[in-house]
């Protein structure tokens, strides 16, 4: 029997001069899962689930363009799949007005938990928010109570910044000082310096944090009395001095010693047997090997990437969606209505997809994939550290239940000393 189609959309950044270019490894991973949900008999049976997909280059205006051509050339589409928080954000906005649902596999701007702003928009990338209770967890395990923060000037992280704020007061922590930069980190360094901050947490992207982890070394910000909590994400050799930098690599090798690390976990780490009908690492595995079939679609030969994180974050979009579609279907055959109806004017269509998005539950290839009341990914973090110039893991965190797996491998300079949070004032006999 001939199977309909269902049509949804998708932004993916192949390529550009800016922003996260993630599309790369995500658009191959995405292929992956709808050659997955196409090959499952129990699922979406007599359908078949297809997507129409451009490339975005993390742009937003080139992504409203990219998006009205979705919308305005046949045939409808169900649902938009997006990128970049740029590229989402600026969607999203307007994908609610054509009652469009979006999903973003790539976007960590906590600005999108907006529910007000962006009502259909629902991501299995975690936001950047989600590292804050994991630093509020440590803080606690090793009795700090006195925290800094530096922020570069970017939208992300000014906004994580402020949660963690929030989340700091919460549990009564004092933040002794706030600093941010824009581009030069040196006054914001000092400043630091000056307040006698010994726990800190910075967010900023990989080259600012170079910049900013050489001042820290030329202000005496490191050793055994000095904790850095950085972003895990950066890329492998991130603190190796590059031009402009003006430390030598034994000089940053000197102030990364010892920093911790925390990130979204975006592979199931256990044993268990995923969607995908294997273990995570199996498909990790999997995955690299298919990504040179998909060469042929990047517009100016750039070749699939190895290294994106986040593409298990796109093969578990596509597969929510090809769940909250096949429960769909169903209660729309009982209002006697099918996918085939929505022309973007249907909303009742789109809150029955809507409230079928906000039940899904399954274990991805990314862990399990559930969203929370506002459409927000629900994930577990990684906590690295820096031991002997590599990043060591020690632990994982659920913020979900509030549980804490810890490997007891943090190390110190004075083993077994945890470093204090301010001068300790001696008491004069
Ligand atoms: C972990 C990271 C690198 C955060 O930025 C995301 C891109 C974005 O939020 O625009 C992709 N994943």
């Amino acid at each position: 029997s001939k199977l309909k189609y269902i049509e949804i959309g998708g932004l993916f950044p192949m390529n550009g001069t800016t922003g996260w270019l993630g599309g790369q490894g995500c658009l191959p991973a995405a292929m992956m899962a709808l050659e997955d949900v196409n090959n499952n008999e129990n699922l979406l049976s007599g359908y078949y689930l297809n997507i129409t997909w451009n490339n975005s280059q993390c742009d937003p205006g080139l992504s409203s363009a990219v998006l009205y051509d979705l919308i305005y050339t046949p045939p409808n589409k169900t649902l938009i799949l997006g990128g970049c928080s740029i590229v989402c954000s600026t969607i999203a906005e307007t994908a609610k007005m054509y009652n469009l649902i979006v999903i973003g596999y790539g976007s960590s701007s906590p600005a999108l938990s907006d529910r007000k702003r962006f009502p259909t928009f629902f991501r299995t990338h975690p936001s950047a928010t989600i590292h804050n209770p994991t630093r509020v967890k440590l803080f606690k395990k090793f009795k700090w109570t006195r925290i800094a923060i530096i922020i570069e000037a970017e939208e992300v992280f000014v906004t994580t910044g402020k949660d963690l704020e929030i989340k700091c007061k919460e549990a009564d922590i004092e933040i002794v000082t706030r600093v941010s930069f824009l581009d030069d980190p040196t006054e914001a360094v000092k400043s630091l310096a000056r307040q006698d901050a010994r726990i800190i947490v910075a967010m900023a992207y990989g080259g600012a944090a170079r910049k900013m982890m050489c001042e820290a070394y030329k202000n005496g910000l490191y050793g055994k009395q000095h904790v850095w909590f950085l972003i895990g994400w950066y890329e492998d050799n991130w603190f190796h001095p590059s031009t402009g930098i003006n430390c030598t690599m034994d000089e940053m090798m000197a102030v990364v010693e010892k920093h911790f690390t925390t990130e979204a976990l975006m592979l199931n780490q256990g044993p268990e047997i995923t969607i995908a009908g294997m273990t995570a690492k199996d498909w990790l595995h999997e995955y690299q090997k298919q990504l040179p079939k998909y060469k042929e679609w990047f517009p100016h030969g750039e070749k699939p990437q190895e290294g994106f994180q986040e593409a298990p974050l796109a093969y578990d979009a596509i597969w929510a969606v090809a769940f909250a579609l096949n429960r769909s279907i169903a209660r729309l055959d009982e209002l006697g209505m099918s996918l085939d109806d929505f022309d973007y004017e249907k909303k009742e269509i789109t809150d029955i997809i809507k409230s079928e998005l906000q039940r899904v539950q399954f274990l991805g290839v990314s862990g399990d994939v559930a969203f929370n009341d506002i459409g927000d990914r629900i994930s577990w973090t990684l906590i690295e550290q820096m031991i002997n110039g590599t990043y060591q893991t020690l632990g994982f965190y659920d913020t979900a239940t509030d549980n804490l797996t810890w490997y007891d491998r943090e190390q110190w300079y004075i083993s077994g000393r945890v470093p204090k949070d301010r001068t300790e004032i001696v008491p004069t006999l």
